[in-house]
C-alpha cells in the first residue's frame, strides 16, 4: 500500500526483517529490491566491501553523504564499535523519513545521527554542531556532482586527517569522473578501485577507496 517506493521499502522491512536484528533488515531491503522493485541502495555485493573497509578502519566517528533509505546507515553502524558514532547526511526529507524508521527498525539509532540539509552547507557546521575534530571514514553516496566540492569542504574544514579513509559509491555507474581524476591525481591521497557491480544488476560499478595523507 505505502504510495512511494521508499515507503513500500519500509513496509517490506516491517513485514520480513526483525525488529532490532541489523542484518534482517539489509537482506530484507536487498530482497525486496532484487525481486520486486530496483531502488538505489548500495545493495548486497557491494555493501560486503563496504564491511570489509569498515572492519579494517573501525571508525570512531565517521560520515555518510546520501542516507536515502538507511539502508547503508544500518550496515555501517552495525559494525561499529561500542561508543563509535555515524552522522550521515540526507537532503530530501521524505527519504529521511523513511531512513529514521528503518534506523529505528534495525535498533541501531542509538549510533546513528541523521542530519537533514544540504552537505555542502551542513559539512561546515560539522565541528561546532557535533563536537567533531576531524572524520576516521567518510562514505560518499550522495549527488555524484557532489562528491568533489564535498571532498574540497571536508578538506578546506580541517575535517579530514592523516589517515582518514573515503569510499565513494558510483564511481563508474552513474559515474563521478571528476572525483576519480580528483583523488588519484592529487599527492594527498592514495586511491585504489573495488571493481564490482550496480546495486542488483550485471552492470560494472565500483567503489573507490581513498586515503588522505595529510
Ligand atoms: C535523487 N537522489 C538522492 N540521492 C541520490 C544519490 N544517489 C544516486 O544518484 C545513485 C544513483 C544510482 C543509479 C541510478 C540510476 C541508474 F540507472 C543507475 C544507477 C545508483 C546509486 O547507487 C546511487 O547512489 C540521488
Ligand atoms: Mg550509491
Amino acid at each position: 500500500t505505502g504510495s512511494t517506493q521508499p515507503q513500500r521499502m519500509l513496509e517490506a522491512v516491517q513485514k520480513n526483517a526483525t525488529k532490532g536484528d541489523p542484518e534482517s533488515v539489509f537482506s530484507a531491503i536487498d530482497y525486496y529490491c532484487r525481486h520486486k522493485e530496483w531502488a538505489m541502495n548500495v545493495g548486497d555485493e557491494k555493501g560486503l566491501i563496504l564491511d570489509s573497509v569498515l572492519t579494517e578502519v573501525n571508525p570512531s566517528i565517521a560520515l555518510e553523504l546520501g542516507t536515502y533509505c538507511g539502508y547503508s546507515t544500518v550496515r555501517i553502524a552495525r559494525l561499529l564499535s561500542p561508543g563509535s558514532k555515524l552522522i550521515t547526511v540526507e537532503f530530501n526529507p521524505a527519504f529521511a523519513a523513511v531512513a529514521r524508521q528503518i534506523i529505528a527498525y534495525a535498533g541501531v539509532q542509538d549510533k546513528v545521527t541523521l542530519v537533514e540539509g544540504p552537505s555542502g552547507d551542513l559539512i561546515p557546521k560539522m565541528k561546532e554542531r557535533f563536537g567533531i575534530k576531524s572524520f576516521d571514514f567518510v562514505f560518499l553516496d550522495h549527488w555524484k556532482d557532489r562528491y568533489v566540492p564535498d571532498t574540497k569542504l571536508l578538506e578546506d574544514c580541517g575535517l579530514l586527517r592523516k589517515g582518514t579513509v573515503l569510499l565513494a559509491d558510483n564511481v563508474i555507474c552513474p559515474g563521478a569522473p571528476e572525483y576519480l581524476k580528483y583523488v588519484r591525481n592529487s599527492p594527498r591521497y592514495e586511491s585504489r578501485y573495488f571493481k564490482s557491480n550496480l546495486e542488483y544488476s550485471k552492470v560494472e560499478d565500483g567503489l573507490e577507496k581513498s586515503v588522505f595523507l595529510g
